[in-house]
């Protein structure tokens, strides 16, 4: 049958609620048993009438009298009693009464049941819904129905075809306020150690460095040639005659060469005493008894002064270098044998997701894939000098990931997660460091990286990595490296980039910043990797740095100077 009015009655703490659906208006009424119930529906005009109740309906058939017939034996009648399923329509009901105060949960279930029920019943839904069932309570095989038939309580924000739109109400915080914070809540953790000077490469010296000695430590020739004091020349054609022996490097003259004499002197000789000018090998002609050459030639001309590069005593180094190989030069070229350094920052690195496999030397299912990110994070830790600390990978399970942040946490001095950094079902890192760590509600205004969560775990910093390794990958360069450098003991890294012309068109829209895999063409003009698409690790490996496009609208043609950040500059 279809019906004019539904009455749905539910049971409370304290008495009964009823709700009576007509055409247009649901009323709700307050009763203390079936008895009052009925009696209020009976004085309402009447009509075909579906009663649903949470008991079984042949209680009910006393207090409705002789009219009233019971479903599922009878499928019409004037007054058809039906047993409902109160769990249907659970979140309509929660969503009723949170959106009307005073609703109790009970009212708000009875009056989202009948009017939902007369709306099928308005459709013509209702005969073939009474008919059909086979449960022995009304809509346990039709809850979807059931919900479709109630008009819509949610508004869907409205859709825009871009994944960055900014869900309402959430306040981003642009990528240079992030950082300024990040930069603000980190110390440097590294201890400090002892090490020789040849093993010291890529680690950060923890004391200043001083010259032992000066570089040069005595006056000596920058060419090969020979030597002589210029107060013996003058202009026009010379002619000195040669001293025996020669100066080389390693093998000083040890005596003095007369005032009007030359000596033949090769490149790093230490200058003999009377020798304070070199002339060019190139610019003589000499049979060994004598050197000719045309003056005037400069005083001190293709000599290298004691000191000049570095006197002793000196600051060569600042503490909190990163030790290149040009620095492990200057350090032994001023006699120092041994650094102070930072113990190696120790990065342990996550990966989670029920569908990582951790390596690709393990079968993978359709739905699975190979860890990407693990070893990308793993390799970059290493290349910047840290000591990687591979933390596995877990699925998602929130104790098993609670378990190896735990041993994070122990074993590193700062922990990269990747995947479940967003808001998902599934998220369950952002999850538990909201809850057990102290996850910073931050949203950065950052594509690709949105979901980049950070926060402490038992005091270990942690970055959660969005999943996708290209997301993972712009926010390990643009946010872990800068801070993982501070938390070893350098200084804060900005990352390194230049203006080149844009090899490409883009319109980008303002309140983000962009990050575009990019490498150079052959005439130095930047192009980008044809999809932006998140999960597309082929174009990490095309790339050979990136474009940044600052946070307000930009408008990119060909030729539009744009900023390119080489990966060189990250150091990768
Ligand atoms: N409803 C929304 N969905 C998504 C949003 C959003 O804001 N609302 N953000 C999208 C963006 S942007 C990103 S990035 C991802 C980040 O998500 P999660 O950090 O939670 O990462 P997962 O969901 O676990 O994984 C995302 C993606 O990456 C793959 N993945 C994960 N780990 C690895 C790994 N180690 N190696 C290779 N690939 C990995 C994973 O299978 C997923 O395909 O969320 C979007 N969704
Ligand atoms: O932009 Mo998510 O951070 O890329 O895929």
């Amino acid at each position: 049958m279809n019906c004019d009015r539904v009455a749905i009655v539910t049971r409370a703490e304290d008495g009964l609620w009823l709700a009576i659906a007509t055409s247009g208006s649901v009323t709700a009424h307050r009763c203390t048993d079936p008895t009052e119930a009925v009696r209020i529906l009976s004085e309402a005009p009447a009509g075909a009438t579906l009663l649903g109740v949470d008991d079984a309906p042949e209680a009910w058939r006393e207090p409705c009298g002789p009219e009233a017939a019971t479903w599922p034996g009878a499928t019409s009648a004037p007054l058809l009693v039906a047993r409902i399923d109160p769990a249907l329509l659970a979140a309509e009901a929660h969503a009723f009464s949170e959106a009307h105060p005073g609703t109790t949960p009970a009212e708000a279930h009875a009056r989202q049941m009948a009017m939902a029920l007369l709306a099928l019943s308005e459709e013509g839904a209702l005969p073939d819904l009474l008919a059909a069932t086979s449960a022995p309570v009304l809509g346990a095989d039709h809850a979807l129905d059931l919900r479709r038939a109630l008009p819509a309580t949610l508004e869907p924000p409205r859709l825009r075809d871009d994944c960055f739109a900014m869900p309402q109400g959430v306040d981003w915080v642009p990528v240079d306020e992030a950082l300024s914070r990040l930069r603000q809540a980190l110390i440097p953790v590294a201890g400090i150690e002892t090490c020789a000077t040849a093993d010291a490469g890529g680690r950060i010296l923890a004391e200043p460095c001083r010259a032992r000695r000066s570089n040069p430590p005595s006056p000596n020739s920058a060419v090969d040639g020979y030597g002589f004091a210029h107060a013996a020349t003058g202009a026009g054609p010379q002619r000195l005659p040669l001293v025996d022996g020669r100066a080389a490097a390693g093998q000083p003259y040890g005596q003095p060469v007369p005032e009007g004499a030359a000596i033949r002197i090769l490149t790093g000789a230490i200058l003999p005493e009377g020798v304070d000018t070199v002339v060019l090998e190139e610019d003589t002609a000499s049979d060994g008894a004598s050197v000719v050459f045309d003056g005037p030639v400069k005083p001190r001309a293709n000599t290298r002064k004691a000191g000049e590069d570095v006197a002793e005593g000196d600051m060569a180094l600042q503490a909190g270098q990163r030790l290149r190989a040009p620095d492990l030069a200057l350090l032994s070229a001023l006699g120092i044998a041994e650094v102070a350094v930072h113990r190696r920052l120790r990065v342990g690195v996550l990966s989670t997701g029920d569908e990582i496999v951790p390596s690709p030397d393990l079968p993978a299912q359709p739905h699975q894939i190979w860890d990407a990110n693990r070893p990308m994070l793993l390799r970059l830790a290493e290349g910047w000098g840290y000591a990687p600390v591979d933390l596995g990978h877990v699925g998602d399970d929130p104790r098993e990931i609670e378990r190896r942040l735990n041993d994070g946490a122990e074993l590193a001095d700062v922990i990269l997660t990747s995947g479940g950094a967003s808001a998902g079902d599934e998220d369950h890192v952002s999850a538990l460091l909201s809850s057990r760590g102290t996850l910073s509600s931050w949203r950065i205004a950052l594509k690709p990286g949105r979901p980049l969560a950070l926060a402490t775990w038992q005091g270990a910093p942690v970055f959660g990595l969005p999943g996708n390794p290209v997301a993972a990958l712009v926010c390990a360069l643009i946010f872990a490296r800068p801070a993982l450098s501070l938390m070893a003991g350098a200084s804060w890294v900005e990352p390194m980039g230049f203006d080149v012309p844009a090899a490409f068109s883009k319109s980008k829209k303002p309140g983000r910043r962009e990050y575009l895999r990019a490498r150079l063409n052959a005439s130095g003009a930047a192009e980008v990797f044809a999809s932006e698409g998140s999960g597309r690790i082929s174009g990490l490996s095309w790339a050979t740095g990136l474009v940044e496009l600052s946070d307000g609208p930009i408008t990119v043609e060909p030729g539009t100077p744009v900023r390119f950040l080489p990966y060189a500059g990250f150091g990768i």
